[in-house]
């Protein structure tokens, strides 16, 4: 079984997925930690962001390994002389500013995709484009909107910052990302502006077993 959830930034996908996850007893896949953790080594190693053939080049030597527990996403880069978890720095406001131009590479979208189709069933997927592009075929499809205001205060209460530039900053993010994210069109939408974390889980869990 596959649930896919997708939706806009800070939207609660990744909150809802892992309860749905764990409620499920399945694990979950972070589809945006892949983007981040190319971007957070693109930035490092000065790679431009937008240009496909070198960013695959510096990705192919990357020993990038996923970790999808029910609980949290992580991820590691397993260089053999030192290893060293990407997660946290893969995070920042440096990397939210440049994800949106690496995901917008066809390219790039390729290799987050093979990645995510080799793995093995059942799982929640979360990202932008779960339910349309990569896993058409999931069971349940949910798809988490919530205004700018709303997900820009969530977001200042996990990291520090400026809730009207957090706002911005997200609100340029949702139109860079517009392309490749929109409801499927079996997706049921859930509008999270005025539930809490437990309602939108709830809603999800009715939905995946209406269709079971
Ligand atoms: N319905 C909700 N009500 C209140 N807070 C929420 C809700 N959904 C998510 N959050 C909080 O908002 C923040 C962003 O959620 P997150 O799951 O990281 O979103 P996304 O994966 O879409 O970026 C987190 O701190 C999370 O705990
Ligand atoms: N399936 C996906 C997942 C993420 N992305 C892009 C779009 C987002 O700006 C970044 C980061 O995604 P992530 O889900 O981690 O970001 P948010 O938590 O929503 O802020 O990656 C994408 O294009 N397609």
């Amino acid at each position: 079984m596959i649930v896919t959830i997708d939706g806009v930034a800070a939207s609660g996908k990744s909150s809802v997925a892992s309860g749905v996850a764990s409620a499920l007893s399945i694990p979950y896949v972070s589809s945006g930690l892949l983007y981040r953790a190319a971007t957070l080594l693109a930035l490092e190693a000065g790679t431009s962001l937008s240009d496909a053939p070198a960013l695959l080049s510096l990705l192919g030597a990357a020993p990038l390994r996923l970790e999808p527990l029910a609980g949290g996403n992580r991820i590691y880069l397993d260089t053999p002389d030192c290893p060293r978890e990407l997660t946290a720095d893969a995070h920042t406001s440096a990397v939210d500013a440049g994800v949106s131009a690496l995901a917008q590479l066809p390219q790039l979208r390729e290799w987050v995709n093979a990645r995510l189709r080799a793995l093995t069933p059942p799982f929640v997927a979360e990202g932008r484009d779960m339910g349309t592009a990569v896993f058409p075929q999931a069971r349940a499809k949910f798809f988490l909107v919530a205004s700018p205001r709303v997900r820009a205060l969530r977001r200042v209460k996990e990291r520090v910052g400026d809730v009207e530039a957090v706002e911005q900053a997200l609100i340029a993010r949702d139109e860079q990302d517009q392309l490749q994210s929109h409801p499927a069109a079996d997706a049921q939408i859930i509008d999270t502006s005025d539930l809490d974390l437990a309602g939108v889980i709830a809603a999800v869990m009715a939905g995946v077993q209406e269709r079971a």
